[in-house]
């Protein structure tokens, strides 16, 4: 686990931060520009000292005020991918993968080059020079080294950001490698809601030099005192689902949550392979009966938890669907019309699912049902 609690002045700036995360998987740290997600991974990598508090990895202290242990930099076994590469420009993509490895003795090396440079996709770079690679290649090379140095932890602040749409969608998927099959704690900081909700497992707002929430994104999606933080007038609910059947004949995939099934258009995913599904809030519709003869596939039976404040016209609207949660966004003339208040059953109709993923098969990112 990583455990961090730390507070430091940094000019008019008062950054206290304490969170907590599982040692698997990718803690993102969210929030707008200013708010002090960089100086947080700073003080992990040990590139800044915290006045006071700790920083914990696995049990093994990096920092503690009280104990007045600070290890140094090059001790902490971190590797940090900054937004611009930083490769050194006169050595070749392999000199700049075997600098961090070569520092690290024989016997303590778990990651080798091969299995970094197919994971990676790097091996047909390997004698090119950083000026030569494309931003998508030379952030996936500084990944690379990074991860050579064998590092406890991985640091990425903003690894997407000097990156257009394409690369951003180029190197995707070999983050969500890393994280996937690398046995390595990830805490990636990002402002892209898109990138957090694809990416991590534990999400840690961070706003003004402190910790609005922490909690996974399917937990943080649905809550609605964050004012729409994550994914604002697009706010949604997420949901981990799991791959529970194919009906070719129809061309259908079920997937299966807490709490309930989702029916989607045929997807190219084997059976209990898991996948991560946004629903939109503007995209559910609330009923009191179940409707007939309507051509929407999902109908999920829940009941009323929350009502968010009225925005505008409109309101969002907390399910519970019996183990995981929905969002409704609906007009406050329809709160008042249907009755809609904290306790009251419900169908919520979805209209359409997005996928953060692109698969083999028929399936589009959005798909309307
Ligand atoms: N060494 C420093 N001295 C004084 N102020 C600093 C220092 N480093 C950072 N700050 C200030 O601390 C605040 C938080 O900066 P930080 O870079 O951590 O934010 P951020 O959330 O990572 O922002 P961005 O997304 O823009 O990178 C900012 O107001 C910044 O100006």
């Amino acid at each position: 686990m990583l455990d961090v609690a730390i507070k430091r002045r940094q000019g008019s700036f008062d950054l206290d931060i304490a969170f907590q995360a599982p040692s698997q998987g990718v803690t993102a740290l969210f929030g707008p520009s200013g708010s002090g997600k960089s100086s947080v991974i700073n003080a992990i990598a040990g590139l800044s000292r915290p006045d006071t508090g700790h920083i914990l990895l696995d049990g093994a202290v990096l920092f503690d005020s009280a104990r007045r242990i600070d290890v140094p930099v090059e001790k902490r076994r971190v590797g940090y991918v900054f937004q611009d590469s930083r490769l050194f420009p006169h050595m070749s993509v392999l000199d700049n993968l075997l600098y961090g490895l070569r520092r690290v003795p024989q016997g303590e090396r778990r990651i080798e080059l091969e299995p970094v440079t197919k994971l990676l996709g790097i091996d047909p770079l390997l004698k090119r020079r950083p000026h030569t690679l494309s931003g998508g290649e030379r952030q996936r090379v500084a990944v690379g080294r990074a991860l050579l140095a064998q590092p406890r932890i991985l640091l990425m602040d903003e690894p997407l950001a000097s990156l257009d749409a394409a690369r951003k969608a180029e190197i995707l998927p070999y983050i969500e490698r890393l994280r996937d099959e690398l046995n390595i704690p990830i805490v990636f900081v990002s402002h892209s809601a898109d990138e957090v909700v694809r990416l991590a497992t534990t999400l840690v707002l961070v706003a003004d030099g402190r910790v609005r929430a922490t909690g996974t994104v399917a937990e943080l999606s649905v809550r609605l005192d964050l004012d729409g933080a994550i994914g604002g007038p697009e706010a949604g609910a997420v949901l981990d689902t799991t791959v529970i059947g194919h009906d070719p004949a129809s061309r259908l995939t079920a997937l299966g949550f807490d709490g309930g099934e989702l029916t989607v258009p045929l997807l190219g995913l084997g059976i209990g392979q898991s996948l991560r599904v946004r629903i939109q809030a503007r995209d559910v519709i609330l009923a009191l009966e179940p409707p007939s003869r309507i051509s929407v596939h999902n109908m999920l039976e829940g009941r009323i938890i929350e009502l968010g404040e009225a925005t505008g016209p409109s309101r969002d609207v907390k399910i519970d669907l019996g183990g995981s949660f929905l969002l409704a966004r609906v007009t406050q003339h329809s709160v008042e019309r249907l009755g809609l208040s904290v306790g009251v059953q419900v169908f919520a109709l979805v209209k359409s699912v997005a996928f953060d993923r692109v698969f083999p098969g028929p399936a589009g990112k959005q798909i309307a049902l």
